[in-house]
């Protein structure tokens, strides 16, 4: 799903209260809290996470990003931080989406694909008619023996996820090595509904205001 109106950004790896105002004041549609996860720079505690998800005001969404993968153990992550959108950084069992609409009918569900090569194409419609609200094409590698969900500041094949943002019928998230030197481009080429950025506008591990702010100036 394509959106040729405006083109919606989530900042991720929010890991302060701090962080989360300045995002939202710079216009932040959503932003993303990042759980436990076997590697990357951006986890932050599920304690930070629920208090800065009872901070944020609407319309902005929280996205907790998760590395669970049984349904009981991501609905116990839910429950902790009280975000209103899953994001599944890894894959899961083909009847999760289901049983996780129905046991939390307001949260949203976000499947996370590590664009490597064509085959992803279909793994994401598959998320997709499984029953994903929304997908993020991301840079990952979870074939690795410790695997890598997110947060590498790599790009990946965007051939790959102009196709499947062509083919999907819910909103498809662009992320992975994103910066405000290669946006534009990564807009033009991929055509998605959103943006996910983390590393890109950081600056030691910490949100850095003047690359949001180049970042945002670049999208808006
Ligand atoms: O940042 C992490 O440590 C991380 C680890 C595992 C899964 C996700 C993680 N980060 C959250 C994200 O989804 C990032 O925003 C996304 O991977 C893009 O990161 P970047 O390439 O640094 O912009």
């Amino acid at each position: 799903m394509q959106s040729p109106f405006r083109t919606r950004v989530k900042i991720c790896c929010i890991s302060s209260l701090k962080e989360a105002r300045l995002a939202t004041r710079l216009g932040a549609d959503a932003l993303g809290l990042v759980g436990r996860m076997p590697s990357g720079p951006g986890v932050v505690g599920d304690e930070r996470a629920a208090e800065i998800v009872a901070a944020t005001p609407p319309p902005l969404a929280t996205f907790m990003l998760t590395s669970e993968t049984t349904v009981d153990a991501i609905i116990a992550h839910q429950l902790r931080v009280g975000a209103n959108t899953i994001q599944l950084v890894d894959a899961v069992a083909p009847d999760t989406y289901a049983l996780l609409h129905a046991a939390l009918p307001a949260i949203k569900v976000v499947q996370v694909i590590h664009v490597l090569d064509e085959r992803n194409v279909d793994e994401a419609l598959e998320a997709v008619q499984l029953g994903a609200d929304a997908l993020l094409l991301d840079s990952g590698n979870p074939t690795l023996a410790i695997k890598e969900l997110g947060g590498t500041g790599r790009v990946h094949n965007w051939q790959v996820s102009r196709q499947i943002v062509e083919q999907s019928s819910v909103p498809v998230f662009l992320a992975g090595g994103l910066n405000p030197g290669n946006v534009r481009q990564a807009i033009d080429s991929v055509q998605p509904f959103g943006l996910d950025i983390c590393s890109g506008v950081r600056t030691n591990g910490h949100l850095d205001e003047q690359k949001l702010e180049a970042f945002m100036n670049l999208i808006r």
